[in-house]
């Protein structure tokens, strides 16, 4: 299912201008913003919360990851300018996928409340997962009008005024993780994020030929940025993450190459080194360029397992030959001192994660994954010279630039 066309809600009137957009966002759209997310997000602003920003993407080599938000930024825009009587009138601030995970909330405030904030007029929350079956707590309240307090449900958007017409606050998360995509509109072109990132973008993904198939592999950034620091502990996020969808990483022991013996480094630094994903009976035989780039693929395969099992089930009756892990000798788990405990309380969902697994399903979307990424780098090569000349990113169908940003012009 596409995301489908809401009808635009009433302007705004009232003392507390706010909405409650439901099944704004399609499940396609959720999973594959949660995907994006869990494969690339980063230790958070705040404790207890992780969150993918754009600018963090482009910096990684995943700018293409940039192409799955720009049409729901674009009628993100278009919903709030029609809600509140502003057309063509604001700019994305901010544009960030955030994970609130156990012990994380946010108690009374406005979203404008510092000086550096001022210029944020209005916010949007896009709700990517669902209250009760991924998590428990996490509601959001507004201090007076209606509604007055939300319960999260995938694909809907709650948008409201940033100013202290709408004081919230969110109730802690208690249990599972809770996953949302954040807006913040401005009217002041200062703060416009697209110039920003276009910068980012055309430095980062215009030094890729379109013949550099693999431009789209995932660049680490500083170890320090997967640190999610709990009470007096903590976990690598990149590690987790692989962890507790039942796969462990693996790294060299080639007797030739004593720069990735684990003996001698630290067992983080590793991370962004060659690795190989393994679950109990085996080791892929496959090498991935370091640690991100493993955690990209698993959490690409996590994302389509449901459909693979399916269609591995209706072609085969269920009992394929199964493509069986080449047991690597030149390997060792990946000695990392992990919190397995920690690990799944921050991110063992309250709803269980369950997969039948197969090595086949794994093997068949690793080769989904390169032809995924591969399409998105071309698209994001295509679109990056409009994007650039606009200064504004915004989907390009076959309009000529000047004609498709008609914002520009205003
Ligand atoms: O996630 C929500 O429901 C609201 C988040 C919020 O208040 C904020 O990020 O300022
Ligand atoms: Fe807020």
């Amino acid at each position: 299912m596409a995301d489908t066309a809401v009808s635009p809600p009433p302007a705004a009137a009232g003392e507390h201008p706010r909405f409650h957009l439901r099944g704004f966002l399609s499940p396609e759209t959720c999973k594959e913003l949660e995907f994006v997310h869990r494969s690339c997000g980063t230790a958070g602003y705040r404790p207890s919360v992780v969150s993918t920003s754009l600018p963090h993407l482009a910096a990684t080599g995943c700018g293409h990851l940039l192409l799955p938000f720009v049409p729901v930024r674009e009628r993100l825009r278009d919903a709030v300018e029609s809600a509140f009587s502003c057309h063509f009138d604001l700019f994305i601030e901010f544009t960030g996928l955030i994970s609130w995970c156990k012990g994380a909330s946010i108690g009374w405030h406005s979203d404008d409340n510092k000086p550096y904030l001022r210029q944020r007029a209005f916010t949007a929350v896009c709700y990517l997962n669902d209250h009760g079956i991924d998590y428990k707590g996490g509601i959001l309240q507004f201090q007076d009008g209606d509604p007055s307090c939300v319960t999260p449900v995938a694909g809907d958007v709650i948008i409201y005024t940033a100013d202290d017409r709408n004081i919230h606050c969110v109730d802690e998360v208690t249990e599972g993780e809770r996953l949302t995509l954040t807006l913040w509109f401005t009217r002041d072109s200062a703060y416009d994020e697209d110039p920003k990132l276009l910068s980012f973008l055309s430095q980062t993904s215009f030094n890729n030929q379109p013949f550099d198939q693999k431009s789209y592999i995932p660049l680490p950034a500083s170890d320090i940025m997967y640190w999610f620091a709990y009470e007096h502990s903590g976990f690598d996020i990149r590690c987790a993450r692989v962890h507790i969808l039942g796969f462990c990483l693996h790294v060299s022991t080639d007797e030739d190459n004593k720069s990735v013996a684990p003996a001698e480094d630290d067992p983080i630094e590793l991370l962004g080194k060659p690795v190989w994903l393994g679950r109990e009976d085996g080791v892929f035989d496959k090498v991935f360029a370091n640690g991100l780039h493993a955690l990209q693929v698993v959490q690409f395969y996590y994302w389509k397992a449901p459909e693979l099992a399916a269609k591995r089930k209706q072609t085969s009756g269920g009992s394929g030959t199964a493509c069986r892990p080449v047991i690597q000798s030149r390997t060792t788990k990946l000695p990392l001192l992990c919190n397995h405990g920690l690990e799944q309380t921050i991110f063992g969902s309250h709803k269980n994660i369950e997969i039948d697994f197969e090595w086949k399903d794994f093997e068949l979307a690793v080769s989904m994954w390169e032809n995924y990424s591969e399409e998105l780098q071309r698209k994001l090569l295509t679109f990056l010279p409009y994007w650039v000349s606009s200064e504004a990113i915004f989907i390009v169908n076959s309009i000529p630039p000047q004609v498709s940003n008609e914002r520009n012009k205003c």
